[in-house]
């Protein structure tokens, strides 16, 4: 079944200002659904959804003022000319509209010359196939692109892109730009979430929820100009647009948005998938300026401002090491160039691709520096086998082993209400360091969409002792039996048969090892305490073992979602000598076992079981408007930052969930914390565009 296109007459939108002979504007209600949401922010939800019996993606703004009302017609415009121009089959009168209607008659010209040689159907846009402008739905349907898109694709899939595909991947977002630019829209808010992946990975630019032809832009700052003989705050707001770290040093100025401000943007995303670091989030970012004049750390929204501005900070660039070229790191660096005429256009960005495109094809190129590849992690891999046993991987070939099927549809899918009045927004970081210790015994997980529903998330920290081995263990095979248990079993029961049965299958593991001599230590009993953060639609269900927090930042208060579980706390001294083994004060505090363990509740640790239990004690609760953020960590941050301390970092930083994350690590490092630190921060309410920046 195929889209039909209604008769041009009655083919407008509901105040008749938009019309196409190309793209529907009024859908039959039987000619769409909306099968589920992808993604909920403040202005808008998108939505997976079916148009004519195809597969497409529906985004749904958010309409409360007459305000936003216009914008949707503006954005449906704009979009309708970006998309038109691309129809091989021209209708003549939707151009002549088009052209006289955002162009002038100069434009005409222009646009002809740009549907005759765009051969292309689509030059790396998520393109508009339909929109539904009519009460009391409106509805802008775009071409379908499976998750992840970039950032995701970046941030949690761990993608770790060739220096071959980069620059593909820059080719193609450089040309969809130009087309744009061609056209005289400007986008605004060029960012990797911004970039969906088609297949073959080919980028396909979307979002033109802040995109404006570069004349209407001009207007507004003339008109506020004229009315007050000075920009108005309400100028000021309109102009600043975009997401904060990606924002250009002019536009963080108040100044207006030009082409070249896309530039700027687009070089902040292409070094952040050369490094694959979240900008201003690593260490040699934060050595150059937020140890700043005052000598101490600065991330604040201000701040950061301040210093990209003044200072001229930028991300750190990608290593020559990483087998980026020179002229490729050269390119990236002019695109963030503090001076909007200094940095090159679209059309030179192309033909500089090209040629260095050209040179990694040539063999020769790619020799002369060294690869990041997987040799070198191959070649550890092997190592660590033959030291002694890869953890991660027993931990994931033991969930793979016990799979019924690979199905990881509807996952709780039955214990809710689906029209639950509230629905989260999500997104999340996370930091994980060392610190002052030798070796890393943390390990953690972000599994965002679980479940083929979408509204199912889980984080998890595992902090190791005695040695890693349980950490990695757990890290793969309890995200593995959630999402296996998650078929048939409540949450909470799923929660807490994944920590027994980690437990279980983990002290199993070492016993065949160590019956088998590939495991040699005598007297090894590793161990490791875990967090799990899960939540399923409006619901969080926190599952703790040890000594590991989460806190819920609700209405401004940290609410405890976890209770610690160490010898210290009476009640849980009484239920470990109650099962036979004994707690004694030792240097400094209350101790389990021969071990000395603090800790009274674990993975692993098999010489204290069953006293030492990894029954978690799980808490959940029902989110609501007035919960913020979560945050969960390993002791590494509880041991000296208080839970307000947390929030208050929080609130103060950059609404940007690898930085906060990042933040409260190194302010714990700072403090003096002697441990490993893992630091997962989730955003529970959108993080808008807008909000980003106030
Ligand atoms: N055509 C599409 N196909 C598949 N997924 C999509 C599509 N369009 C958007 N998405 C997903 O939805 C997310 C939000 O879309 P979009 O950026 O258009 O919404 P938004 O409300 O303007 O978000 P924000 O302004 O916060 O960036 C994208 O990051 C992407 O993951
Ligand atoms: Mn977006
Ligand atoms: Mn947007």
């Amino acid at each position: 079944m195929g889209l039909e296109l209604p008769p041009e007459e009655s083919n407008r939108c509901v105040r008749g200002c938009c019309h196409s002979a190309v793209i529907p504007l009024h859908l039959p209600p039987a000619s769409y659904s909306l099968v589920s949401p992808i993604a909920r922010g403040s202005e808008s939800t998108v939505y997976e959804a079916r148009l004519g019996g195809e597969r497409a993606a529906a985004k749904k703004p958010v309409l409360s003022t007459s305000e936003d009302l216009d914008k949707f017609h503006y954005q449906l415009q704009l979009l309708w000319s970006v998309f038109l121009a691309l129809q091989l089959q021209l209708q003549f009168s939707d151009l002549e509209h088009m052209a006289v209607c955002f162009f002038g008659h100069a434009y005409l010209i222009k646009l002809c010359f740009l549907c005759i040689f765009s051969k292309l159907d689509h030059p790396g846009l998520a393109k508009l196939i339909a929109a539904h402008a009519k009460p009391p739905n409106y509805l802008l349907f775009f071409d379908f692109f499976d998750p992840p898109n970039l950032a995701e694709k970046i941030h949690v899939e761990e993608w770790s892109p060739s220096v071959q595909q980069v620059v593909s991947i820059a080719n193609d977002l450089a040309n969809a730009l130009r087309y744009l630019h061609i056209l005289g829209v400007v986008h605004r808010d060029i960012k990797p979430a911004n970039i969906l992946l088609d297949k073959d990975l080919h980028p396909r630019l979307a979002d033109f929820g802040l995109a404006m032809f570069q004349k209407d832009i001009k207007l507004i700052s003339v008109e506020n100009w004229k009315s007050s003989g000075k920009p108005t705050g309400g100028f000021h707001k309109k102009n600043m647009v975009g997401t904060l770290i990606y924002m250009a040093p002019e536009i963080l100025r108040k100044d207006i948005h030009t082409e070249k401000s896309d530039v700027y943007s687009y070089g902040i995303s292409i070094n952040e998938l050369l490094t694959g670091v979240v900008p201003y989030t690593d260490l040699r970012a934060e050595a150059q300026v937020f140890y700043g004049a005052h000598g101490s750390r600065t991330y604040t929204e201000q701040q950061l401002t301040a210093a990209v501005v003044a200072q001229g900070l930028r991300p750190a660039l990608a290593l020559p090491e990483s087998g980026a070229p020179p002229n490729l790191l050269s390119l990236i660096q002019r695109c963030w160039d503090p001076r909007p005429e200094q940095r090159p256009s679209f059309e030179d960005i192309i033909e500089e691709l090209n040629i260095i495109q050209n040179h990694l094809g040539s063999n020769s190129f790619i020799s002369s520096y060294p690869s990041t590849s997987n040799s070198q992690t191959s070649s550890i891999e092997v190592h660590h086998y033959q030291e002694a046993l890869n953890w991660f991987d027993q931990g994931e070939q033991l969930v793979k082993r016990e799979k019924k099927s690979d199905l990881t549809e509807n996952l709780w899918s039955g214990s809710f209400d689906h029209s639950a009045v509230y629905h989260p927004t999500l997104s999340w970081g996370s930091f994980a360091t060392c610190g002052r210790r030798e070796t890393m015994e943390d390990t953690h997980f972000m599994l965002p969409h679980m479940s083929e529903e979408k509204d199912v998330y889980a984080f998890g920290i595992f902090d190791g002792h005695r040695g890693s081995a349980a950490a990695e263990f757990s890290v793969r095979a309890v995200p593995g039996f959630l999402k296996q248990l998650g078929q048939d079993t409540s949450p909470t029961d799923a929660l807490a048969e994944a920590f027994v049965r980690t437990d279980i299958a983990f002290r199993e593991e070492l016993i065949v090892h160590q019956k088998s001599k590939r495991i040699t230590k005598k007297d090894w009993h590793p161990g490791c305490t875990a967090v799990i953060a899960l939540i399923v639609r409006n619901k969080l269900f926190v599952a703790n073992a040890g000594d590991c927090r989460a806190i819920l930042n609700r209405a401004g208060k940290p609410l405890p979602m976890t209770r610690d579980h160490v010898a210290s706390c009476p009640k849980e001294r009484e239920r470990v000598i109650k099962a036979g083994t004994d707690v004694k004060w030792q240097t400094d505090t209350w101790r389990v076992g021969a071990a000395a363990l603090q800790v009274t509740r674990s993975i692993g640790d098999d010489d204290l079981k069953p006293a030492v239990t990894a029954q978690p004690e799980i808490i959940e609760t029902a989110l609501s408007a007035e919960d913020e953020f979560l945050v969960i960590a390993s002791d590494g941050l509880w041991d000296v930052v208080s839970n307000e301390d947390v929030l208050s970092i929080v609130k103060d930083t950059v609404k940007e969930p690898g930085m906060c994350s990042k933040r409260l690590a190194t302010e714990a490092a700072e403090r003096g914390s002697k441990d490993n630190i893992t630091v997962i921060v989730v955003f529970l309410r959108p993080v808008s565009t807008a909000e980003r920046i106030y």
